[in-house]
């Protein structure tokens, strides 16, 4: 039998009507004093927050699961949702249910998503809450970023290596794409994102265009030289699209949008960021450089930190100017701990005047903010009258913003509410009526007082009192023993055991009085409370640039406090290709280490011409690892602004920084491990330049002992040979490759010292010229506990294989291949028809093609490498 179509309320239509309109968010759904959820969002709710799941009508027609919260907690539940991943349309009353008969009007005022979140509880205060687009083009992928609650909106566009770099970095808790291209993006970038899909139509040029003029209320986008980034702009409009769809109308702190130029900072791959553990760790409780290096105080300088690592700087200057102001602190301790004192007052700028733009600001935050723009002041005195010139622009260019402050101080009380409705927000003084009103409201004690007396006097009761409910107002209460006494007048409204409860003409118009008095009030602090707010939106630029510079000048002194509490000395960076790095040690494991273990300093020299690579061996545990990242790390530290762990640093600036690690350093790939290497390494061969710093951690070990070291072989072959020159740190196990150094001049083998005792060795950890003879993991099994009986066995079985695959027999092995063979493979890597056939499929869109258009593709390629053969 069919089922019974359900019989509607007018609530439950009203429902269902919004709900359509939002069928892939969560709808809390205002009704009186609560939130109320049904159906399968009400499951969803209920599990989530682990409250109740009833039922609503339970038997009937209509029956429903129901799920609620009482309105005033939904700062508690709402980022709760919102971090499980739950897209939030919060559908308010939008009448007062006390001026209408029929059912209240009801629409949805905000969604609250995991990327457009303003809430305190669902935000981190270091970290950016970035929204991100993505717009597939035919020539490039466009990304663009945007954090509502700071205001900033980035964009870029280039190949899905650097988008894919970019979406690590700028880590988005939400990403945009258009519904055509979700398994496309699934396939480039992976699943690990929480994304959305849009309307294909949304991703449109014009419409784009459209959208960002009429935001930013200019004639073109010239102005913020993002004109050219044509797929950029697409993925922006894209933004501002969805931020209108999810009713986020006040947008007026969204003041530009930028562009991350590329070539501007030292190009890190995705391999890098995650092998030197910059900011997220493979493993979460593995202490990331952010942590160490991390001394900001307040939540901007943190975000500013966390994006100046993930950007640093390929100018000389820009970056000498970061140094001079990091040595000009550090040498000043007074000033630096001024200055930071000062910053501790400052509280979140930048998301306070976002939240004071999309008008979701508290009296109480208003105040902050304030207080925030006071320490302000001092931080100017002392930066425009110091020493140093950086310091002074930045001093100069901080804004007091007199009138501002002011203008709040006179506005409100010091310590107005979290609430507006609260009352006592807007100060004494601010407003004539509001201050009558207030001693209207005030006086009414003295006046009930006099009354009492009044009336005790003239009916001779001794025992009266005056109180009020909420039933039926103010009353004059008479014990029982008086009740004769009472007077005609006087109107009888309850009985109780030992009382009675009376109103009286007089009490009734001092009620009105009252009551319409304490309304007016609230009503005036709201109007006043809100037009301060929207006068304050003609200070969103100067705050959010006061915001960006103490973010700055917090990332610096930050870095001067690491440098005098770390022992970090002031790198050189010129223009040269050298890197010298004197006694240089792990920024993060130096700090792990027990008090009564010291980090071993090690010496690195690289150049273009004398030794271009270094070949580390030595065995397992020994430190080889430590000391490639630590140069990296030197470097980068370096070319953000930072001071070095080291005795001294001399660095020719750097523009990429390449690491990869072998296989069996990270196995959890699903893919075959070594093929995963090899892909990365080759991207590495495909992109290196001359002022590349290329770091290769047991390459080729992922593989059987000679394939590794012939592959091994190669990559540091063709390194050497290649017009580039980069600098290479290679730390590998295989002795072999010590054998490279008589052929390739700029190769020179370097190994960590061990001090090999009777049947154990000793990790001296000092890095040292000249190569090893053999490989220590037979030891360092022993050392891990390794039962005798197996150390014994391997012992002989590596005799016997030393003997019968002599290292030497292997290298002239590979030695002795003809020169031809290896030119051949430099010509196939630039071959520019493999350049064609790349980009042939690179713009083949595999979504639309059908089964025959692909074999015509297949068809058409293999037509282009028969002719190339025919030539
Ligand atoms: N210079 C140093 N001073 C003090 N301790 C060090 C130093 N270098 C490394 N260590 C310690 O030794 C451990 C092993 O170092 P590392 O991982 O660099 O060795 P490795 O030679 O690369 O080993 P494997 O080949 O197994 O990867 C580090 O985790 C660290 O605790």
């Amino acid at each position: 039998m069919a089922k019974k179509a359900k019989k509607e309320t007018p609530l439950m239509k009203q429902y269902n009507a919004i709900k359509a309109k939002y069928p892939d968010a969560l709808l809390l759904f205002r009704v009186g004093d609560f939130y109320e959820t049904f159906g399968e969002d009400a499951v969803r709710t209920a599990k989530i927050l682990d409250i109740i799941l009833t039922k609503r009508g339970a038997g009937s027609d209509s029956e429903t699961e129901l799920a609620g919260f009482p309105h005033h907690s939904l700062n508690t539940y709402l980022p709760k949702l919102v971090k499980a991943g739950e897209r939030v349309a919060i559908c308010d009353q939008l009448e007062d249910p006390k001026q209408t008969k029929t059912i209240v009007k009801r629409g949805v005022t905000e969604l609250v998503t995991p990327g457009v979140a303003l809430n305190d509880e669902v935000l981190k205060s270091k970290s950016n809450n970035f929204l991100c687009s993505v717009y597939f083009g035919k020539q490039f992928i466009g990304i663009s970023f945007l954090d509502i609650s700071t205001g900033e909106f980035l964009t870029s566009q280039g190949n899905a290596e650097y988008i894919d770099k970019l979406l690590q970095n700028f880590n988005p808790s939400e990403v945009l794409v258009s519904k055509q291209k979700r398994m496309h993006f699934n396939e480039v970038f992976g699943q690990d994102y929480h994304t959305f899909y849009l309307e294909d139509w949304v991703y449109q040029t014009d419409y784009a265009n459209e959208t960002l003029i009429k935001h930013f209320n200019t004639k073109t986008l010239k102005g913020f030289g993002i004109e050219d980034l044509h797929e950029g702009i697409i993925a922006s409009g894209a933004i501002l699209h969805y931020l209108a769809e999810t009713q986020h109308n006040k947008l007026q702190h969204i003041t530009s949008v930028g562009r991350i130029a590329e070539d501007d900072y030292v190009w890190m791959d995705k391999f890098t960021i995650r092998n030197l553990e910059l900011y997220h760790s493979t493993n979460n409780n593995a202490v990331t450089l952010l942590n160490v290096i991390d001394k900001t105080i307040s939540p901007m300088g943190g975000r500013l930190l966390k994006r100046w690592l993930a950007l640093p700087l390929k100018d000389v200057e820009k970056i000498k100017q970061r140094h001079e102001v990091v040595d000009f602190l550090s040498k000043n301790a007074p000033t630096l701990q001024k200055i930071q004192n000062h910053i501790k007052h400052i509280g979140d700028l930048e998301r306070l005047i976002s939240k004071t733009a999309t008008a979701k600001v508290s009296p109480r935050e208003v105040i902050q903010l304030k207080n925030s723009l006071e320490a302000i002041v001092p931080i100017k005195a002392i930066a425009t009258n110091c020493d140093n010139d950086a310091l002074k622009v930045i001093g100069d260019t901080l804004q007091s913003c007199d009138v501002l402050r002011e203008k709040i101080k006179e506005t409100l009380n010091e310590d107005a509410p979290v609430n507006v409705l609260k009352g006592h927000t807007i100060a004494k003084g601010f407003s004539n009526e509001l201050d009558e009103l207030r001693a209207l409201s005030t006086s009414g004690k003295e006046y009930l007082d006099k009354m009492l007396e009044r009336e005790s006097e003239r009916t001779g009761i001794t025992s009266l009192k005056i109180a009020s409910n909420n039933v039926f107002g103010y009353y004059i209460e008479v014990r029982n023993t008086h009740r004769d006494k009472v007077p005609e007048e006087w109107i009888r409204k309850q009985t109780l055991v030992n009382a009675e409860r009376y109103i009286t003409e007089e009490l009734k118009e001092y009620e009105a009085k009252i009551l319409g008095a304490e309304e007016r009030i609230l009503t005036i602090e709201q109007q006043l409370f809100s037009e301060l707010i929207h006068w304050m939106t003609q200070y969103i630029k100067p705050v959010q640039q006061n915001a960006f510079l103490i973010g700055k000048i917090d990332c610096l002194c930050g870095f001067a406090q690491l440098a005098n509490d770390s022992n970090y000395v002031y790198p050189t960076i010129d223009d040269s290709y050298d890197l010298d790095i004197k006694e240089g040690r792990h920024p993060v494991i130096e700090k792990q280490l027990p008090p009564s273990e010291a980090y071993i300093a090690n010496d690195v020299y690289l150049d273009r011409e004398k030794q271009q690579m270094i070949m580390i061996t030595g065995p397992n545990m020994s430190g080889k690892s430590a000391i490639l990242r630590q140069t990296a790390l030197i470097v980068l530290l370096a070319q953000t602004g930072s001071f070095v762990p080291a005795k001294s640093a001399r660095i020719g600036l750097i523009d990429k920084i390449f690491t990869r690690v072998g296989a069996s350093d990270n196995i959890s790939m699903g893919e075959s491990t070594f093929m995963v290497e090899m892909n990365e390494t080759a991207s590495i061969l495909n992109n290196i330049s001359e002022r590349s710093l290329v770091l290769l951690d047991e390459i080729g070990r992922g593989t059987s002992t000679y394939d590794g070291i012939s592959i091994a072989w190669a990559i540091s072959e063709y390194l050497h040979e290649h017009p580039a020159k980069a600098k290479t740190l290679f730390a590998t196990h295989y002795h072999e490759l010590n054998e490279m150094t008589e052929t390739f001049n700029r190769i020179k083998n370097y190994n960590v010292s061990v001090k090999e005792l009777k049947d154990n060795v000793l990790f001296l950890r000092k890095l040292v010229a000249g190569g090893s003879e053999h490989s220590f993991g037979i030891h360092v099994a022993k050392m891990a506990g390794m039962p005798q009986q197996v150390l014994h066995r391997a012992n002989k079985i590596l005799k016997k294989l030393e003997k019968s695959h002599s290292s030497e027999e292997l290298t002239d092995k590979v030695k002795t291949l003809k020169d031809d063979e290896m030119q051949l493979s430099f010509f196939n890597l630039d071959d520019p028809l493999l350049e064609q056939i790349k980009e042939e499929i690179l713009h083949t869109d595999i979504d639309t093609l059908t089964p025959v258009e692909a074999l015509m593709k297949l068809n058409e390629i293999k037509r282009m490498l028969v002719k190339k053969k025919m030539v």
